[in-house]
């Protein structure tokens, strides 16, 4: 049985497999640009985030109906709770969807359908955090917020995505503060490929909870101090990190300085069927370029429910730290 754990970094859109793309090419009557799951896969291989983006925001041309985000998420939560995970904060791309015809309502019903028998079918709770795409419009965000407000029931939080240069957290103050208005968990992507600045910027102006990402908080030693002072969760992908060239290879990660700095850490796999890895296998990863111990393993476990969005539900946490420490590593 592998180590629990809660996956906080997780874009369900990026849990795309060629596989299930092409089936749904196939059932929606899609075709895509590549013959085969073998020539797609020839596709991922990325020198950054835009040119991962790109591949991203073709493939979910294949997206159409409630049922095609309920199987994408069913095929999700069946391979993490082989994994390991027994809770998941996920994210979701609305503006991605909505540009193409899919309606709001479409995607949350789908995804939420899928994430409410989650518990029964596959033993994992869930949460939805929407994402604002910050290479998009404030007002577009804006009118994503307005759109969403039928279905703020099913969903947590708010996050910020895609191409981070460029696009400062800054730019979303007002939806943030419409979201807090509304009793919505933040989070933000900043730090990826964006300068330590924009950290700053997401704790300070979004007044974020959790910093997505979070990588290049290791260039400014003031903000790492604020972060371990303040017991700020990074949602770190290692795997990501590599593939998208923000290290060279995941021997030369920072997480161990990170941990050793004091660093809330957890580990994720940000969009797994693109980065080469699902969040169990990023923790293996980890272990054997980084030289993580067991007890560095428990640790980033134990955070990773540490900064789930569980404070309905204190038990539940607790439970779930209960059996991170009883884990008896193989
Ligand atoms: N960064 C920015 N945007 C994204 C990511 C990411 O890691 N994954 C999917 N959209
Ligand atoms: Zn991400």
């Amino acid at each position: 049985m592998p180590l629990p754990k809660a996956e906080l970094h997780l874009h369900i859109e990026g849990t795309l497999e060629p596989e299930l793309a092409f089936a749904l090419a196939a059932r929606n009557g899609v075709t895509l640009p590549y013959a085969d799951t073998e020539e797609l896969r020839k596709a991922y291989l990325f020198d950054d985030l835009q040119s991962f983006l790109n591949l991203y925001y073709e493939l979910m041309a294949v997206l159409r109906t409630e049922q095609d985000f309920a199987d994408l998420a069913d095929a999700y939560l069946v391979r993490a709770a082989a994994q390991g995970v027994r809770h998941a904060e996920i994210f979701f791309d609305p503006q991605a969807h909505i540009a193409r015809g899919v309606a709001m309502g479409t995607v949350v019903e789908g995804l939420s359908g899928a994430l409410a028998r989650s518990e029964e079918t596959h033993g994992i709770s869930t949460q939805l955090i929407m994402c604002f795409l910050r290479d998009e419009s404030a007002e577009s965000a804006m009118a994503t917020l307005e759109a969403a407000k039928p279905y703020l029931d099913r969903i947590v939080g708010i996050g910020l995505d895609s191409a981070e240069v460029g696009h400062p957290p800054v730019k979303f103050r007002a939806v943030y503060e419409a979201a807090a208005a509304l009793g919505l968990r933040r989070v933000a992507h900043a730090g990826e490929e964006g300068p330590p600045a924009y950290i700053t910027e997401a704790l300070d102006v979004l007044g974020v909870e959790r910093v997505d990402h979070g990588l290049r908080c290791m260039e400014d030693a003031d903000l790492v101090e604020r972060l371990v002072r303040d017991r700020v969760p990074l949602t770190l992908c290692p795997l990501s990190n590599v593939r998208l060239r923000a290290v060279d290879v995941l021997e030369d990660h920072p997480l161990p300085a990170m941990m050793d700095a004091g660093l809330l850490c957890t580990v994720n796999s940000d969009d797994p069927a693109y980065f080469g890895g699902y969040v169990g296998d990023t923790f293996h990863a980890v272990r054997e370029a980084l030289g993580l111990d067991q007890e560095r393993l428990r640790e980033l476990a134990r955070n990773s429910f540490e900064a789930s969005f569980l404070e309905h539900d204190e038990e539940r946490r607790a439970r779930y730290i209960a059996e991170v420490e009883a884990y008896e590593f193989a």
